[in-house]
Protein backbone atom coordinates (compact mmCIF):
# COMPACT_ATOMS: atom_id res chain seq x y z
CA UNK A 1 0.00 0.00 0.00
CA UNK A 2 1.37 3.41 -0.73
CA UNK A 3 -0.83 5.80 1.24
CA UNK A 4 2.53 7.82 2.59
CA UNK A 5 3.31 8.35 -0.69
CA UNK A 6 -0.11 9.27 -1.24
CA UNK A 7 -0.93 11.68 1.25
CA UNK A 8 2.35 13.11 2.40
CA UNK A 9 2.44 16.87 1.13
CA UNK A 10 5.78 17.40 -0.74
CA UNK A 11 7.57 20.00 0.19
CA UNK A 12 8.65 23.24 -1.23
CA UNK A 13 12.12 21.92 -1.46
CA UNK A 14 11.15 18.68 -2.99
CA UNK A 15 9.04 20.55 -5.91
CA UNK A 16 11.58 23.32 -6.95
CA UNK A 17 13.76 20.24 -7.63
CA UNK A 18 15.70 20.19 -3.91
CA UNK A 19 19.58 20.77 -3.03
CA UNK A 20 20.75 21.62 -7.01
CA UNK A 21 17.71 24.11 -7.13
CA UNK A 22 19.02 25.65 -3.76
CA UNK A 23 21.94 25.68 -4.76
CA UNK A 24 21.68 27.81 -8.30
CA UNK A 25 19.00 29.95 -6.42
CA UNK A 26 21.83 30.78 -4.05
CA UNK A 27 24.66 31.34 -6.22
CA UNK A 28 22.25 33.29 -8.26
CA UNK A 29 21.27 35.55 -5.33
CA UNK A 30 24.57 36.66 -4.10
CA UNK A 31 25.47 37.76 -7.58
CA UNK A 32 22.37 39.79 -7.74
CA UNK A 33 23.37 41.38 -4.04
CA UNK A 34 26.95 41.74 -4.84
CA UNK A 35 26.23 43.86 -7.88
CA UNK A 36 24.07 46.20 -5.91
CA UNK A 37 25.56 48.91 -4.57
CA UNK A 38 22.84 49.43 -1.73
CA UNK A 39 23.94 46.44 0.25
CA UNK A 40 27.27 44.83 -1.72
CA UNK A 41 29.51 46.60 0.62
CA UNK A 42 28.18 44.49 4.00
CA UNK A 43 30.09 41.23 2.41
CA UNK A 44 33.28 42.83 1.64
CA UNK A 45 35.00 40.97 4.24
CA UNK A 46 32.51 38.13 4.15
CA UNK A 47 33.74 34.51 3.13
CA UNK A 48 31.38 33.96 0.31
CA UNK A 49 31.77 30.51 0.04
CA UNK A 50 31.37 29.74 3.57
CA UNK A 51 28.11 32.64 3.29
CA UNK A 52 26.95 30.46 -0.01
CA UNK A 53 26.61 27.27 1.83
CA UNK A 54 25.48 28.72 4.84
CA UNK A 55 22.35 30.39 3.14
CA UNK A 56 21.87 27.40 0.58
CA UNK A 57 21.58 25.09 4.15
CA UNK A 58 18.72 28.12 5.61
CA UNK A 59 16.72 28.15 2.41
CA UNK A 60 16.78 23.91 2.73
CA UNK A 61 15.36 23.94 5.98
CA UNK A 62 12.88 26.95 5.05
CA UNK A 63 11.97 24.91 2.49
CA UNK A 64 11.11 21.74 4.28
CA UNK A 65 14.27 19.74 3.13
CA UNK A 66 16.53 17.98 5.10
CA UNK A 67 17.82 19.94 8.29
CA UNK A 68 22.10 20.21 7.97
CA UNK A 69 21.68 24.45 9.13
CA UNK A 70 25.08 24.44 11.32
CA UNK A 71 25.01 28.81 11.38
CA UNK A 72 24.31 31.13 13.91
CA UNK A 73 20.81 32.32 14.40
CA UNK A 74 19.37 35.38 11.91
CA UNK A 75 19.59 37.52 14.92
CA UNK A 76 22.90 36.40 16.65
CA UNK A 77 24.39 36.89 12.69
CA UNK A 78 22.92 40.14 11.58
CA UNK A 79 21.83 42.19 14.71
CA UNK A 80 25.73 43.67 14.86
CA UNK A 81 25.33 44.78 11.06
CA UNK A 82 23.04 47.84 11.57
CA UNK A 83 21.09 46.99 8.73
CA UNK A 84 18.20 49.10 7.65
CA UNK A 85 14.41 48.26 6.58
CA UNK A 86 15.15 49.30 3.04
CA UNK A 87 18.29 47.22 2.68
CA UNK A 88 16.62 44.44 3.86
CA UNK A 89 13.61 45.24 1.22
CA UNK A 90 16.44 45.70 -0.91
CA UNK A 91 17.90 42.01 -0.62
CA UNK A 92 14.36 40.29 0.10
CA UNK A 93 13.83 41.72 -3.35
CA UNK A 94 16.59 40.08 -4.73
CA UNK A 95 15.50 37.06 -3.17
CA UNK A 96 12.30 36.97 -4.69
CA UNK A 97 13.24 37.82 -8.39
CA UNK A 98 15.68 35.44 -8.21
CA UNK A 99 13.65 32.70 -7.27
CA UNK A 100 11.34 34.02 -9.98
CA UNK A 101 14.01 34.02 -12.67
CA UNK A 102 14.08 30.28 -12.09
CA UNK A 103 11.16 29.65 -12.38
CA UNK A 104 9.69 28.65 -9.60
CA UNK A 105 5.72 28.25 -8.13
CA UNK A 106 3.83 30.96 -7.22
CA UNK A 107 2.87 29.10 -4.05
CA UNK A 108 6.32 28.86 -3.18
CA UNK A 109 7.26 32.55 -3.64
CA UNK A 110 4.32 33.15 -1.54
CA UNK A 111 5.41 30.97 0.89
CA UNK A 112 9.15 32.61 1.23
CA UNK A 113 7.39 36.23 1.67
CA UNK A 114 5.87 35.23 4.38
CA UNK A 115 9.00 33.66 5.95
CA UNK A 116 10.71 36.76 5.11
CA UNK A 117 8.24 38.72 6.65
CA UNK A 118 8.14 36.76 9.74
CA UNK A 119 12.14 37.49 10.12
CA UNK A 120 12.53 40.63 9.50
CA UNK A 121 12.97 41.76 12.98
CA UNK A 122 15.81 39.06 13.45
CA UNK A 123 17.52 40.88 10.33
CA UNK A 124 16.64 44.62 10.83
CA UNK A 125 18.95 46.41 13.31
CA UNK A 126 16.65 47.38 16.28
CA UNK A 127 18.58 51.10 16.60
CA UNK A 128 17.94 51.48 12.81
CA UNK A 129 13.87 51.72 13.37
CA UNK A 130 11.76 54.77 13.64
CA UNK A 131 10.70 55.13 16.78
CA UNK A 132 12.42 51.94 18.10
C1 LIG B 1 15.67 36.95 5.37
C2 LIG B 1 16.79 37.55 5.05
C3 LIG B 1 18.14 36.95 5.32
C4 LIG B 1 18.52 35.66 5.54
C5 LIG B 1 17.64 34.40 5.56
C6 LIG B 1 19.95 35.67 5.76
C7 LIG B 1 20.72 34.56 6.04
C8 LIG B 1 22.01 34.59 6.47
C9 LIG B 1 22.76 33.46 6.95
C10 LIG B 1 22.24 32.03 7.02
C11 LIG B 1 23.98 33.90 7.32
C12 LIG B 1 25.14 33.05 7.90
C13 LIG B 1 25.16 33.13 9.40
C14 LIG B 1 26.41 32.50 9.95
O1 LIG B 1 27.43 32.47 9.27
O2 LIG B 1 26.42 32.02 11.10
C15 LIG B 1 24.03 35.33 7.07
C16 LIG B 1 25.11 36.15 7.30
C17 LIG B 1 25.20 37.44 6.82
N1 LIG B 1 24.19 38.20 6.29
FE1 LIG B 1 22.32 37.56 5.98
N2 LIG B 1 20.41 36.96 5.67
C18 LIG B 1 19.34 37.77 5.39
C19 LIG B 1 19.35 39.14 5.20
C20 LIG B 1 20.50 39.90 5.12
C21 LIG B 1 20.55 41.30 4.74
C22 LIG B 1 19.33 42.15 4.43
C23 LIG B 1 21.89 41.66 4.75
C24 LIG B 1 22.55 42.99 4.41
C25 LIG B 1 21.97 43.99 3.84
C26 LIG B 1 22.65 40.50 5.17
C27 LIG B 1 24.01 40.46 5.35
C28 LIG B 1 24.70 39.42 5.92
C29 LIG B 1 26.13 39.46 6.22
C30 LIG B 1 27.10 40.64 5.96
C31 LIG B 1 26.44 38.22 6.80
C32 LIG B 1 27.82 37.75 7.31
C33 LIG B 1 27.95 38.14 8.76
C34 LIG B 1 29.27 37.69 9.34
O3 LIG B 1 29.94 36.81 8.78
O4 LIG B 1 29.60 38.22 10.39
N3 LIG B 1 21.79 39.45 5.39
N4 LIG B 1 22.81 35.71 6.55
Amino acid sequence: MTVTEETTPTSHYERIGGAASVKAAVDLFYDRVLADPEVAGYFTDVNMTGQRRHLAAMLTVVLGGPNEYTGRDLAQAHQPLGITEAQYATVGGHLTATLTQLGVPADTLAYVADVLAQVQDQVVATGTRPGV
